[in-house]
């Protein structure tokens, strides 16, 4: 008997990850020995203060950008090990994007650019998954508009159906709520939480924000490149208490 056992699969992680920045005097050591795996089926947020790496750990773990030393993984496939061709295959194939900037195609329609990456890949990709996913993002009788006549919070729902379209293995977000209102920023949230726990998808967001990062079901905490704390189950408070101790007093 098969036993799927999602919970321990692990969706990305990066092994003793070293970026350097620049050479010499001016060199910034932004991942510092940094070890982490992104469950799958599961949303973990990554948090730290200002400049502790968080941006540099999801590019480098998502192959957007390359690590100095050390490897990432999405699954077992090792980036390192790809050219470039392969690498771009496999961003586009097995990882979806959420950038602050929503970055949809504004002479396309809603139902466009969530099936953008699929025509682009050549693929017709899953009617039914492309139909339950409108009506998880709740776009439905917004499906022939273009993204300048939608709030920016559908705009980023748009962007939300976009990065799971082609049933990626993991999903990457980089600050999805940073250009949003407090309320659009929770529906994006609940949007992420609901494709996690309801569609079995796997999330990893980097955020400044403790409210966001209570979303997920997990946080790490980066500081000065290094990973330095894991917390289950977060709540805005005890996000913003691990925060704190970060904190360099003055
Ligand atoms: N392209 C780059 N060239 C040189 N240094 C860089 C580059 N990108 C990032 N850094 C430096 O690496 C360190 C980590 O940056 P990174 O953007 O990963 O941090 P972050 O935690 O995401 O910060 P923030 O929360 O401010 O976005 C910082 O000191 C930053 O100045």
């Amino acid at each position: 008997m098969t036993v799927v056992t999602t919970a321990s699969r692990t969706a990305a992680r990066v092994q003793d990850a070293v970026k350097v920045y620049g050479s010499g005097d001016t060199a910034v050591r932004a991942l510092d020995g940094v070890s982490v795996g992104f469950p799958a089926g599961r949303f973990t947020a990554i948090m730290g203060p200002s400049g502790s790496g968080k941006s540099t750990l999801m590019h480098c773990a998502a192959g957007l950008d390359t690590l100095t030393s050390g490897a990432a993984y999405i699954g077992d496939t090792d980036l390192g090990a790809l050219d470039d061709r392969r690498l771009t295959l496999l961003r586009r194939d097995r990882i979806g994007f959420v950038f602050q900037a929503f970055n949809l195609v504004p002479t396309l329609t809603v139902a466009e650019n969530i099936t953008l990456p699929l025509d682009l890949a050549g693929s017709r990709g899953d009617a039914e998954w492309i139909d339950a996913l409108v009506d998880v993002v709740g776009l439905r009788d917004r499906l022939h508009h273009r993204p300048a006549e939608l709030s920016g919070g559908q705009q980023q729902r748009v962007a939300v159906a976009r990065a799971f379209a082609g049933r990626p293995d993991v999903v990457f977000a980089d600050e999805p709520t940073g250009n949003l209102d407090s309320r659009s920023g929770e529906e994006v949230l609940g949007l992420l939480g609901r494709a996690v726990r309801q569609m079995e998808r796997t999330v990893v967001m980097v955020t400044h924000d403790p409210v966001a990062a209570a979303h997920a079901d997990e946080v790490v905490f980066l500081a000065d490149g290094r990973l330095v704390d894991r917390m289950e189950s977060p709540t805005a408070d005890k996000v913003l208490d691990r925060l704190k101790a970060f904190e360099v007093p003055s």
